[in-house]
């Protein structure tokens, strides 16, 4: 097929290179689309947004490009959008089947990634597009960041240098919320984390009341779970999510937007007296800059090697993303 490569044909081997590009075995699950040929998946049904309503939307989602909106996440509404539907219809047969009256279940998609690739930022356009299709208007957006334990426990069981590795989630509580999520329950609560306060809010949450779709962005959506000793069966965070996304891009490119990220917020959040942060606003920028690359690379860019890029392939979907954002390209699970 024209410009249509399988992942796997360019080497054989399912080693990660250091970059972070795909390489795999001959025979690949993906079928990949350049960024042309996915934008022109669009075309094939006319969308419902009016050119006054992206202009709203580039609002709403400030530093993204009309462009990247009309290209990339348009044609992905679009897919999302197909697989809602088949999932409500096959709910509904099975439910006619066993004879029981209908539930309401959420369609739950992950989005998952590296700190700083942009998993919020897609989360927030996606629930933005997903909301003005019809047939799903209530999207609510959350992120397993809440399901860190907070800063006293990691401290306790000295994973402060290791926050956003799996081993700092209380994957347990996460596994019953999505549990939860996915039998119906009329109203499910999440607890929340502050990036100011840089911990879990004691007595906060966020109340999830059965909406149309969920879309759930972290860095362990897609983790495997720890296998138990004792013969019973566990469940992966993963089990619950219909349709995941992994946000790509090499470490080098992300590293720039961690570090953008970090020095724009040092005149900005940052300069609050109550920001976790705040003393990287007062000093000189060099020094800023040091102290965010080391977070960069003695935490986030480890558990990214480690623990994040080695779940990429079990996403449905991969969008590779380079300078700028741009996705390059968007790989679709075949299977
Ligand atoms: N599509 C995009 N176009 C332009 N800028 C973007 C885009 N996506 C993300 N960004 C910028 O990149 C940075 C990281 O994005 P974001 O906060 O969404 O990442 P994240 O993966 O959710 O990070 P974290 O895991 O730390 O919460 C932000 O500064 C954001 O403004
Ligand atoms: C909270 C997470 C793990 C994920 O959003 C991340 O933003 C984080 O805080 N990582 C630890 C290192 C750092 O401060 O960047």
């Amino acid at each position: 097929m024209k410009g249509r490569v399988g992942i796997g044909a360019r080497k054989a081997s399912n080693a990660h290179d250091a970059d972070g590009k795909i390489e795999g075995k001959p025979f690949s699950p993906y079928r990949v689309f350049t960024r042309e040929e996915w934008a022109r998946l669009r075309a094939d049904t006319p969308m419902t947004l009016q050119p006054h309503e992206l202009e709203q939307l580039s609002g709403i989602i400030e530093e993204v490009s009309v462009e990247e909106v009309e290209e990339i996440y348009l044609p992905l509404s679009r897919l999302l959008n197909l697989y809602v539907a088949a999932a409500q219809k096959l709910y509904s047969v099975s439910s006619e089947f066993l004879g029981r009256k209908d539930t309401k279940v959420p369609f739950v998609i992950g989005v998952a990634g590296s700190v700083a690739v942009g998993k919020s930022t897609t989360a927030r356009i996606l629930k933005a597009l997903l909301a003005r299709w019809p047939d799903h208007p209530r999207v609510d957006l959350m992120t397993t960041d809440g399901f860190l334990y907070p800063n006293a426990e990691l401290e306790r069981r000295g994973l402060m240098d290791r926050k956003g590795f799996p081993e700092s989630f209380d994957t347990e509580r996460l596994l019953r919320f999505l549990g939860n999520i996915k039998s119906g329950v009329a109203q499910v609560s999440a607890p929340v984390y502050s990036h100011f306060q840089y911990d879990v809010l004691p007595g906060q949450e966020i109340t999830i009341e059965q909406p149309d779709i969920l879309i759930i962005e972290g860095l362990n959506i897609l983790q495997p779970a720890e296998m138990p000793k004792d013969g019973t069966t566990v469940p992966f965070v993963s089990d619950f999510i219909d349709f995941a996304i992994y946000i790509d891009a090499d470490f080098s490119t992300i590293e720039k937007w961690y570090l953008a990220r970090f020095m724009r917020l040092r005149s900005t959040a940052f300069r609050d007296p109550g920001a976790y942060f705040h003393k990287y606003a007062t000093i000189a920028p060099d020094e800023a800059r040091r102290t965010a690359l080391d977070l960069w690379r003695n935490i986030n860019l480890k558990n990214l090697e480690q623990n994040i890029l080695p779940t990429r392939r079990r996403a449905q979907l991969i969008l590779q993303k380079g300078e700028s954002h741009r996705v390059k390209a968007a790989l679709l699970r075949k299977l």
